[in-house]
């Protein structure tokens, strides 16, 4: 690829991220070195990651996970064991590091993020919590250190693909009015319930909910597809991100996820990115920018595709799509809020405390009693994150199960 090698730390290692990254950085030994990896509790996964592929650091964000990890590793060599939040967000600002790939999940990952974009790394960001949190200083942040971020999450790297590439531009691409774009079209599977009679939705099952049609994730994310907010988190990634309004980004229902995006522009053009629903390609496609490295997805076959369909998503059955929009409206504590709610509320339906077709009152119940403003410092905007989920957690007490 190029004959300086990217020194790499994965946050959020031992994920369906994290794995995906090893996976790709291990095809191209002479242009990557893994130097740091970061989990939160699993032992075992950073063990065999630590075994597999000699990070010179492993940070464990628990203390007691951390010492469990040390006495494993004892026998080998070269790996410092370090512990604590602390250390996960100095690791991503260390010096020895040129990329970090933040795939922690949820707001636990924008300490982190920041502090990769702060030191002015290369971010590939699959985080997509730390935008809606906090998007504004993510991205005014990158403008002021000149932290490349790099969008991982299939859509925003589809749309990424499709806008003319700038590496000179401050983020990577043409501003979307400079390159006569006019909409960004997200793609959504749809999830596991896209046709499930919605009088049913009450007895929906942790492993029903994390069953999605087309794509191999983590638990929160799933769960966030099944109720489509990851599609509504998505669209304020992308407004974020892309820097632009709600109403420039559609959504559409497309059950094959091998359309990952489209961006229309002025004269009449639609651009789309195609791929096999691996996120392998995309995360090639942002360690490679502005090359291109072969991340072991084959080609889609064109004659083989079969029908591709496009529908309107049904906002009656997936309620957290509008519920997104409108926090995006009213400002960024209410996006702020809106995270910590659906964290709490998609904890709570995990752990079988909510049933899965109250997950969105909660959150409405929520961001219905919430300070909205839109002009907020990062403290504020945790506050209110933080504010959001013991609001959240009330409502689901008072609820139950039942
Ligand atoms: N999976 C996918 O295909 C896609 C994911 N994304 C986004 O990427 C991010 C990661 O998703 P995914 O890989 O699926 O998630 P996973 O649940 O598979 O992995 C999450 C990772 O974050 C770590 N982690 C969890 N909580 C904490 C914490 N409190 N402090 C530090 N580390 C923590 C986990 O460590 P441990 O294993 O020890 O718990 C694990 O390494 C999410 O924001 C998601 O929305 C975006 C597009 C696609
Ligand atoms: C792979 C990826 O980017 C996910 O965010 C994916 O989009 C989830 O699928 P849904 O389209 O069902 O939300
Ligand atoms: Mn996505």
């Amino acid at each position: 690829m190029s004959n300086t090698i990217q020194r790499i730390a994965i946050l959020g290692a031992t994920g369906s991220i994290g794995t995906s990254t090893l996976d790709v950085i291990t095809r191209h030994p002479g242009d990557f070195e893994l130097h740091t990896v970061t989990a939160h509790r699993d032992v075992a996964g950073m063990e065999r990651i630590c075994r597999a592929h000699h990070p010179a650091r492993a940070v464990m964000a628990d203390p007691d996970s951390a010492a469990a990890l040390a006495r494993r590793l004892q026998d080998l060599d070269g790996v410092e064991v370090a512990s604590g939040d602390q250390c996960v967000a100095a690791a991503a600002a260390d010096p020895a590091v040129d990329t970090v790939v933040a795939a922690i999940v949820g707001a636990a990952g924008l300490a982190s993020c920041l502090a990769a974009v702060e030191a002015g790394k290369k971010v590939l960001l699959a985080n997509k919590e730390a935008l809606v949190v906090a998007g504004e200083l993510v991205m005014a942040t990158a403008s002021r250190t000149g932290a490349r971020i790099l969008p991982v999450d299939s859509e925003h790297n589809g749309v990424f693909q499709c806008l003319p590439g700038r590496a000179d531009a401050p983020h990577g691409h043409a501003g979307l009015a400079e390159a006569g774009v006019t909409r960004l079209i997200l793609t959504a599977s749809g999830g596991p319930f896209r046709e499930r009679d919605p009088a049913t939705f009450a007895q929906i099952r942790v492993d029903e909910a994390c069953a999605h049609p087309t794509w191999r994730m983590g638990r929160k994310i799933s769960v966030d597809s099944a109720t489509m907010m990851n599609k509504g988190l998505e669209v304020i990634e992308a407004c974020r991100f892309f820097q632009c309004q709600s109403d420039q980004v559609g959504v559409v229902i497309h059950p094959q996820s091998l359309v990952h995006a489209l961006v229309q522009y002025r004269d009449g053009s639609t651009l789309a990115q195609l791929g096999a629903p691996d996120m392998r390609t995309p995360i090639a496609h942002a360690l490679g920018w502005p090359g291109r490295l072969d991340s072991g997805v084959a080609h889609l076959d064109i004659t083989r595709l079969g029908q591709l369909d496009f529908l309107p998503p049904d906002g009656r059955r997936f309620p957290c799509l509008e519920l997104a929009r409108d926090a995006l409206e009213a400002g960024a504590t209410a996006t702020a809020a809106l995270n910590g709610a659906n964290e709490a509320a998609v904890e709570a339906f995990i752990g079988g405390s909510l049933r899965f077709d109250r997950i969105h009152a909660v959150i409405e119940q929520t961001l219905e009693h919430m300070d909205r403003r839109g002009d907020a410092s990062l403290d504020d905007l945790v506050d209110c994150e933080q504010w959001a989920r013991t609001h959240a957690a009330d409502c689901i007490r008072q609820w139950g199960v039942a």
